[in-house]
């Protein structure tokens, strides 16, 4: 039977970081990313794609913000979901011109993907996830005094926004995303980490201003559609130790306790790197096989030549 991969495509899948965001620009890096997409179902695996949307909602939220003297602003929940509409929209059809292009008949539905949080998350209490575009700490400090804006440091790159991010407990919709896999739809999930929902003791769900982290929300999609493979595509083909230092690494197979090691001895930064390797270890642990690598690399890194691959010792035991 075919293998079943989620892959998570990182911010720089949707936007080349030197260009204005523009629609145009956006769509044109989308079809360049989905050239690649269709190498992996040429190849007969089952795709699940889910992808970042860290950039655009947090302009989106500006934009709601600027105009709201004219035009109600809407929750940040509700922008999720817009983000997830608009960028579905866009593999949707990019994908399905592609493969086309290579005579392939294939079935490519979004799903709008809700994915529960607790509202005790701390994560409440101390923004983490950083969203739209990146400011000098100068620029940074006036809009925290003038917008009130939350601002942190985003690793090396500059100032961003910070809104929360709660951990996912669980993807609301994970059972559809899994009947419509089977069926061998392509499916575009949990996009920008999902929409954030708490469920109260009545079982009625609500949702709640946060931006879920995409690659934890990914590892959870692919933990319960029983995923064989949970893959971060991103734009450096190596996870590294030491990274940027004269003595980096690049890391290539790598088992559950040997990452866990370098976790422990603080080779990630927490805006980059840290989430992908904490999700790919989760994901391991639960019996699957994590590949972090660079999107032109995918089909290589799924033949094990290439990328940063982590396998569980045992394989999953699926119980029917
Ligand atoms: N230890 C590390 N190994 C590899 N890349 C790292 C490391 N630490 C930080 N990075 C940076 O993480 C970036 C990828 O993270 P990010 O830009 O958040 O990804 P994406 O937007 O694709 O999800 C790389 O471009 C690289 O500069
Ligand atoms: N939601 C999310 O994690 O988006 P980015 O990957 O674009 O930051």
């Amino acid at each position: 039977m075919s293998k079943t991969v989620v892959v998570a495509l990182g911010g720089n899948a949707i936007q080349q970081v030197d260009q204005e965001p523009t629609y145009e620009n956006q769509l044109k890096k989308v079809e360049k990313s989905c050239q690649f997409l269709s190498q992996l179902v040429k190849q007969g695996y089952r795709l699940v794609i889910t992808h970042g949307n860290g950039p655009q909602v947090g302009r989106l939220l500006q934009q709601n913000e600027e105009a709201q003297a004219v035009v109600p602003s809407m929750p940040l929940d509700v922008l999720n979901a817009q983000t997830q509409g608009f960028i579905g929209y866009m593999i949707e059809q990019s994908l399905l011109n592609e493969l086309k292009k290579n005579h392939l008949e294939a079935s490519v539905v979004s799903m709008i993907t809700r994915v529960q949080v607790s509202k005790e998350d701390e994560e409440f209490l101390d923004p983490s996830k950083p969203v739209g575009s990146f400011f000098t700490e100068e620029e940074a400090k006036e809009l925290q005094e003038s917008k009130l804006w939350d601002m942190k440091k985003d690793a090396n790159r500059g100032w961003r926004r910070v809104v929360s991010s709660p951990k996912p407990i669980c993807i609301l919709e994970a059972e559809a995303i899994r009947e419509l896999s089977e069926n061998n739809n392509i499916v575009v999930a949990g996009g920008g980490g999902g929409i954030p929902v708490v469920r109260n003791d009545s079982g009625i769900d609500t949702g709640i201003e946060a931006v879920i982290d995409k690659d934890r929300s990914g590892c959870k999609l692919a933990e319960d559609i029983d995923a064989d493979v949970f893959m971060i595509l991103t734009d450096v083909n190596h996870v590294y130790v030491n990274y940027g230092k004269p003595n980096e690494k690049a890391l290539r197979n790598l088992s559950i306790e040997e990452l866990e090691a370098y976790i422990k001895n603080g080779h990630f930064s927490k805006g980059s790197m840290g989430p992908k390797v904490e999700a790919a270890l989760q994901f391991a642990k639960t019996g699957g096989t994590s590949i972090i690598c660079a999107l032109d690399q995918a089909e290589e890194a799924l033949q094990g030549k290439t990328g940063t691959i982590v396998k569980p010792v045992e394989k999953r035991v699926t119980v029917s």
